[in-house]
This record gives C-alpha cells, structure tokens and sequence, in this order.
C-alpha cells in the first residue's frame, strides 16, 4: 500500500543542486508542476515514472512510504504502480472499445463487466460519445484521452498517475481529475492551464531544470479555479456544438460566467 512518495533534490541544468532538499507527496493529494518550456517539468516526471536513483541526468532520488523501492517494483511491469497519461498517448491496437477494455481488465485480474462503468466514465468526459463497438484507431484525440482516464481510474488502479499535459485533449479536465483523483491516488499533473494548477492542494515551480520553489494554493485561487472551471465548460459545449454546425442559442449569451458585454 502506498501512503506517499518523496522526491529527492538533485541537480538543475546548470549543476546546481536543487532549492528544496525532500518533498513529501501524500496518499490522495494532487500536485502541479507547472513552468516554462524547457524548464525540466517532464524531466522530473520520468524521474518518478523511473523511481529514479541518483541514476538520471538530474541525479533525483525517488522513495516510496519513505524508503529505496524493491527494484521489482522499477524493472516488472506487472509490478508498475505509476500510470502515466500523457497529450501523445494513443491507441494503437487494431480491436473495438469493448474488446480492449475486457483483455485489459482479463490481465489485470478485474472483472470484465467493468467495461460499461469505464465507457460511462469516459462518456461524462467527453462531449462525443464512445461506443463499445468503435474501433479503437477511429477514436478522436478526445475520445481517447477520456478512454485512457477512465481505465486508469477503473481498470489499471494504479495507486500513482502522472498526467503531462491534457488540457489540449477537449474533455472535462475538472471531472477527469475527480474522476482520477477517486480513491486515495497521488495525482501529479503538468501543466500549463490554470484550472488544473490551482485546483491543486500544491504546486512545484520549474526552472532551468530544477525545483525552484513549492506554493500552496491559497483559498482565493481555489475559487477562481472553480470560476474557471464554468467559463471552461460552457467553451467546451459552445465548441462542440459549432464543431457539429449548429447555430449559438441565447441561452449562452445569458450565461453568467460570460463577460456582460456579450449578454443580451
Ligand atoms: N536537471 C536537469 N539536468 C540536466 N538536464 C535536464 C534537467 N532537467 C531537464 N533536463 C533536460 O532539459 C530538456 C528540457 O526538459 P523537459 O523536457 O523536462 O522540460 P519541460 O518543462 O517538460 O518542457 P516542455 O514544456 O517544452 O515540455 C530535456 O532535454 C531534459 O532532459
């Protein structure tokens, strides 16, 4: 059982060592990395996808319930406990939704009926349906992400998910996290949009390769985050529905989180 994970100082680009020297990430909390292009965000994520040990450029060590992991636990990947869900992620397999879904479950030792929960999940974070019976391939970048978030909650169960990125993907970034962070997981997501770093309990602060500080998020940013989170999901049904080539009705013209100028 995991309780938490540590992440080690190492070293930043320029070799100096890191402004923090432990940091301790408890069993449910979910963490932001946010920072610049280049400053060492996904660098830090490998570290914890390896359970790195002082062995990766950045020379971090990673511990588990505060100890050197087993290194079953690094090189068995039927032993894995970090699952990663990144913006490049996709189906490659030539098999339908339900077919996937069930030879996941089967290797997994779950039960194959959680092939409807896991589409429904995936369903609540999409605006286009998935069915059991789509090829896999045909899924849209959309459909897919909410696919892989939904068998990371369901079916991989694993108790560490590191997310790189899925702002882009158009599903319901706010749900999906819920959805993710169900269950005790230690969620830690990259990210550069705002709703999904200040919905977080912390934030870590890249830079040229290192940590360069730990924020908390202050009561404030939480509720502009969940002011956030309307405006975002009212943009993504309004973008929906003009990808369908319907017509913006009144009713969106009236919503509240938009700016009054645009209200009729
Ligand atoms: N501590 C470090 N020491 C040496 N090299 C590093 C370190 N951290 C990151 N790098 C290297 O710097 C480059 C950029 O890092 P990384 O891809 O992690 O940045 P990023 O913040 O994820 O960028 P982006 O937002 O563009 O994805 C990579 O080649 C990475 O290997």
């Amino acid at each position: 059982m995991i309780q938490s994970i540590s992440i080690l100082a190492g070293r930043n680009k320029t070799g100096k060592t890191e402004k923090f020297e432990r940091l301790d990430i408890h069993c449910g909390e979910i963490i932001g990395i946010v920072g610049p292009t280049g400053s060492g965000k996904s660098a830090l994520i490998e570290d914890i996808e390896q359970l790195a040990q002082r062995d990766t450029t950045t020379n971090r060590q990673i511990l588990l319930n505060g100890r050197i992991p087993d290194p079953d636990l690094r090189y068995d990947p039927k032993k894995k406990l970090i699952a990663q869900l990144s913006q490049n992620m996709n189906f490659l397999a030539d098999m339908s939704v339900e077919e996937f879904l069930k030879l996941h479950a089967k290797c997994r030792g779950k039960n194959p009926n959680l092939v409807d929960q896991v589409i429904e999940a995936a369903n609540a974070l999409t605006g286009e349906p998935i069915r059991k019976d789509m090829n896999l391939t045909i899924l849209s970048g959309g459909q897919s992400r909410s696919l892989m978030v939904a068998d990371v909650a369901f079916i991989s169960d694993s108790p560490i998910v590191l997310i790189d990125e899925i702002e882009n993907a158009g599903i319901k970034k706010h749900e999906a996290l819920k959805l993710l962070s169900g269950n005790g997981k230690i969620i830690l997501v990259v990210t550069h949009d705002p709703i999904l770093a200040l919905m977080t309990k912390r934030r870590i602060i890249m830079k040229t390769g290192g940590v360069e500080k730990v924020i908390a998020t202050t009561e404030k940013e939480m509720e502009l985050s969940v002011h956030l989170t309307r405006i975002d999901q009212e943009l993504l049904q309004i973008r929906e529905k003009v990808r369908h080539g319907q017509e913006i009705t009144s009713s969106f013209f009236n919503a509240e989180t938009l700016s009054p100028e645009f209200a009729e």
